[in-house]
């Protein structure tokens, strides 16, 4: 069964003053199975930062449903959704979203505080997955202290160390040089391998798309076309840009 179910799935906004009204997504459909790391992508505007909201909860649709590992979320209240997102869901935004008053190691145990893992467990826990992603020489410094690839490695770190059903992603790699980025997809990749987390990551970045599985093309909030990946990384890249510059032809 899909982790995630989304059916129909239908935002409108009001635009400013005007009375005029925006179709940020219509009727769209989309299911993630447990594991799997799938990337959105398609041109500004056309809806993915709206259904990564929708689907964690930080905006409701207009009509549809998101069902989570078998459960309606769509109509949960506002506290069910604060303990669904503490618990089940990891977030990575293009800015980095640390703690400045807090060291990486702290940083990484806020979702286990949150969760009331005891102290010397949260501890013990972050301290082993720091080492095992490689960041343990960075655990006592503080994010100014740290290159904006390591402040986003700090990033995917806290948004999975408690081990979530889902980790959304919005532009991950929007603010790195190309190898930070290349490092940050890895840990992506080695994460989801590992802790078999599911991960649904919006990009404009075809070198960022080809680490996922299947990548989801977006046109007018709908889905215009999907590639599931079979070969190797570097085909899968080419395939992108060719279904990227087909997208855009139908743009233009
Ligand atoms: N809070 C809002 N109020 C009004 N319109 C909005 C709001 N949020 C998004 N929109 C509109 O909904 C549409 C979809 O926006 P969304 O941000 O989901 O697209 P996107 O694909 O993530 O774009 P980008 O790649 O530029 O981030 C756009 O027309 C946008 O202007």
């Amino acid at each position: 069964m899909s982790l995630l179910q989304v059916r129909k799935l239908t935002k409108f906004y009001a635009a400013g003053t005007s009375g005029l009204v925006v179709k940020a997504l219509d009727r769209l459909d989309l299911d993630v199975p447990q594991g799997e790391f799938v990337c959105i992508m398609g041109p500004s505007g056309s809806g993915k930062s709206t259904l990564l909201n929708i689907v964690a909860g930080l905006e409701r649709p207009t009509s549809g449903q998101v069902v989570w590992d078998g459960r309606d979320v769509t109509r949960l209240s506002a506290k069910e959704w604060a303990a669904l997102r503490r618990r089940d869901l990891g977030f990575v935004f293009q800015t980095f979203n640390l703690l400045d008053a807090l060291t990486v190691e702290e940083n990484v145990a806020l979702p286990l505080m949150l969760n009331r893992v005891d102290v010397a467990s949260a501890a013990e826990r972050v301290r082993v997955f720091l080492s095992e992603l490689n960041l343990l020489e960075i655990a006592d410094r503080y994010p100014h202290e740290l290159s904006g690839g390591q402040q986003q490695r700090v990033a995917v770190a806290r948004a999975m160390v408690h081990r979530p059903k889902l980790v959304l992603a919005d532009e991950p790699t929007g603010s790195l040089d190309s190898a930070s980025s290349q490092s940050v997809l890895e840990l992506f990749m080695e994460l989801n391998a590992v802790q078999t987390t599911t991960i649904l990551m919006a990009t404009h970045d075809p070198f960022a798309a080809s680490y996922a599985h299947r990548v989801v093309f977006m046109k007018d909030g709908k889905v215009y076309n999907q590639l599931d990946r079979a070969g190797s990384r570097r085909s899968f890249f080419h395939e992108i840009l060719h279904a990227l510059s087909v997208l855009e032809e139908a743009v233009l």
